[in-house]
């Protein structure tokens, strides 16, 4: 196994005027190559934030980003812009919820690709680009006669076929997807999923993929990132976590998903709200919503604690049973 992305203490803060929003705190975890980690928790909890500042597509000004994110030797985090330029869409690409926004409604596609391309191969031909284009459009299960559609003469959801096309011109190592398939209908997702990951088998691609959504996790994904009001609770391999989750949210994030459980079961929803995130917390920060909370979990942070199957649990009821960091 080699590691595409290693993450050491990353925290991203929002600096405004009156507060500091602490939206990311103390994230360190690696992603090999070739896996696909899906990175869930609820509205708010700081995965889209992670993802922007990990792209540095952030406000320079008012964003606080600290720690560090190696990816393939180099530091995304202390790097420059000019060589964050270099490596944006060309090694590492990320797709948003709404990415067809970014097209232009007043050229074709294949137009707008080619200017795309040219960014980063400004040598490529016409033809060698429509070429990669079309093997792309084939991927995701687009026909060729899109490259000379406008915008305006597609659906939402060939739209955002198209961007997850033309996020992967360049081949990139790593992709992200934030949302990228949450707004299309289920049987349009289902059948996105199931190109994506097939598409990966051939072109040696990693994938974080950020989601509320566990059943895509489970769709398409090898690892899960449980993440909770800007920490990771949980990290580890989908068959394991699924299946015997170990954190208490991990275990009402699962619980809230029916499909995953049989569906005559009821769903609970993790009663409570996120913290407020401009506020330091003590203990854990789960603990105030925990189901399972002692006094010492209001009182003292749990450390990371790896277990034998690999995973990664930060919760007091497992220090003393998991492996620790290092021992
Ligand atoms: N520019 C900003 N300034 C201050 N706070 C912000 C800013 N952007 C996001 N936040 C806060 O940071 C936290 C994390 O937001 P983020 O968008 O990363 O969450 P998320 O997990 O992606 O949520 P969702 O599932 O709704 O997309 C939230 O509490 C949010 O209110
Ligand atoms: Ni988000």
């Amino acid at each position: 196994m080699e590691t595409i992305l290693k993450l050491d203490d990353v925290n991203v803060t929002y600096v405004n005027k009156e507060k500091e929003v602490y939206a990311v705190r103390n994230a360190s975890f690696s992603i090999e190559k070739g896996d696909s980690l899906g990175v869930v928790g609820e509205s708010g909890s700081g995965k889209s934030t992670l993802a922007n500042a990990l792209l540095r597509l952030h406000n320079e000004k008012s964003t606080l980003i600290s720690g560090a994110a190696e990816f393939e030797g180099k530091d995304l985090i202390k790097m420059t812009s000019k060589e964050m330029n270099e490596l944006r869409w060309k090694e590492i690409s990320v797709v948003f919820q709404k990415a067809m926004n970014a097209l232009s409604p007043v050229h074709r596609i294949g137009r707008q690709v080619e200017d795309i391309y040219h960014v980063h191969e400004p040598q490529a031909s016409r033809k060698e680009i429509e070429e990669r284009m079309i093997y792309l459009l084939k991927l995701v299960n687009l026909p060729e006669r899109v490259y000379r559609l406008y915008p305006h003469e597609m659906s939402g959801g060939m739209l955002q076929r198209v961007a997850i096309a033309i996020s992967l011109l360049h081949k990139p190592k790593l992709i992200i997807f934030d949302e990228a398939t949450t707004a299309l209908d289920v049987v349009t997702q289902g059948q996105i999923l199931q190109e994506v990951v097939q598409m990966e088998k051939e072109m040696d691609m990693t994938r974080i993929m950020i989601t509320h959504d566990m059943s895509v996790v489970a769709a398409s994904c090898n690892k899960v990132a449980v993440m909770y009001a800007g920490e990771f609770m949980e990290i580890g391999r989908v068959e394991y976590i699924f299946k015997n989750p170990m954190h208490p949210y991990t275990q009402g994030l699962l619980n809230s998903f029916p499909s995953l459980k049989g569906e005559n079961e009821r769903l609970h929803a993790i009663p409570g709200f996120l913290p407020d995130l401009s506020r330091k917390q003590e203990g854990c920060i789960f603990a105030p919503r925990c189901p399972k909370a002692t006094e010492q979990c209001f009182r003292k942070k749990p450390q990371a604690s790896y277990m034998e199957d690999g995973r990664m649990v930060s919760c007091w009821l497992y220090e003393r049973g998991g492996v620790k960091d290092g021992e």
